[in-house]
C-alpha cells in the first residue's frame, strides 16, 4: 500500500534523506528506531508532504504522490500524529477532533461518536480546551484526531514520549485493535523499545538519513540488537 523508493528530502539546502527505501503492506505495522538527529521525523514529515521530496518517490495503492501537497495525502488516507502534537490548544477537544475529519466533513459527528467509542477517555473531556488536557491525554486526543480522518496508514511519531504507562497502553491496544479490525497500516517512530517490540512486524534501523538494517522483532537476540544500534547497554 506504501512504497517509498529512493527519498530525499531536507531542510533548505541541508540533506538529512539521503535514498529512503521502505514497502509497508496493508495491515502491516513498521518501526523506525534510531539515535537523535538520524531522519526519522524528516521521513515521516517527507512521506506526508510537509517538507519537499528532493528525488525518489512516494507511491501509495499504486498512484504517486510527489508534488501532492499534505492535505491531498491525508484525503488519500494517511494520518500524521507528529511529535509534540500540534493541538489546537484553545480549542475544544470536541473542535480538534472535528478539525481531523478531513475526508468527509458532513459526517464528522458519526466519526467523531466512532472514535471516541476507542478512546472513551476522552468523553468527559469534550468539552474542555486541548491546551488544559494532561500530556497523556493531549496524545490520545491527537490520535483521535488523526483517526478523525478515516487513514488506512498512521504515521506516529513518538506517541509514548514522556506519557504514563496506563495511557501507552491504552494506545497501544487501540492501534493492535485498528490493526487486526481495520487493516491499519502504521509506521511508528519509538524509542521505547518494548513498545515497538508489542507491535512491530519490522523496524528498521535508520542512520544519517537511510535505512541501515532490518530487524525482526521475533528473531533471537533482537532486543539486543536494537539496544546496541542506539547505542543501549544490556
Ligand atoms: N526544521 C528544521 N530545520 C533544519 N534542520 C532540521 C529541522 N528539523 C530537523 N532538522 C535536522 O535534521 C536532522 C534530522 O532530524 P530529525 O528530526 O528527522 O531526526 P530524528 O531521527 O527524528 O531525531 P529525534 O529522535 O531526536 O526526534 C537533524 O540534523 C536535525 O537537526
Amino acid at each position: 500500500m506504501l512504497e517509498v523508493t529512493g527519498l530525499q528530502s531536507g531542510y533548505g539546502r541541508v540533506p538529512v534523506l539521503r535514498g529512503v527505501d521502505l514497502a509497508l503492506q496493508r495491515g502491516e505495522c513498521i518501526g523506525l528506531l534510531g539515535r537523535n538527529g538520524m531522519g526519522k521525523t524528516t521521513l515521516l514529515r517527507a512521506i506526508m508532504g510537509e517538507l519537499p521530496t528532493w528525488g525518489g518517490q512516494v507511491v501509495k495503492d499504486g498512484r504517486s504522490l510527489n508534488g501532492r501537497a499534505t492535505q491531498l495525502r491525508a484525503k488519500s488516507g494517511i494520518g500524521y500524529v507528529p511529535q509534540g502534537k500540534q493541538l489546537f490548544k484553545l480549542l475544544t477537544v470536541q473542535e480538534n477532533l472535528r478539525m481531523g475529519c478531513v475526508k468527509n466533513f458532513s459526517a464528522a459527528s458519526a466519526r467523531i461518536a466512532e472514535v471516541l467509542t476507542l478512546l472513551p477517555r476522552l468523553v468527559p473531556l469534550l468539552d474542555r480546551p486541548a491546551g488544559m488536557l494532561s500530556g497523556g491525554e493531549q496524545q490520545l486526543l491527537a490520535l483521535g484526531r488523526c483517526l478523525c480522518g478515516e487513514p488506512d496508514l498512521i504515521l506516529l511519531d513518538e506517541p509514548t514520549e514522556g506519557i504514563q504507562p496506563n495511557i501507552c497502553d491504552e494506545i497501544i491496544d487501540v492501534l493492535i485493535h485498528l490493526r487486526s479490525e481495520k487493516s491499519l497500516s502504521i509506521i511508528l517512530v519509538e524509542q521505547d523499545i518494548d513498545f515497538l517490540w508489542s507491535i512491530c512486524d519490522r523496524v528498521l534501523a535508520v542512520d544519517k538519513g537511510s535505512i541501515a538494517k532490518t530487524i525482526d522483532p521475533k528473531a533471537d537476540g533482537s532486543t539486543e540488537e536494537a539496544k546496541a544500534f542506539i547505542g543501549i547497554e544490556g
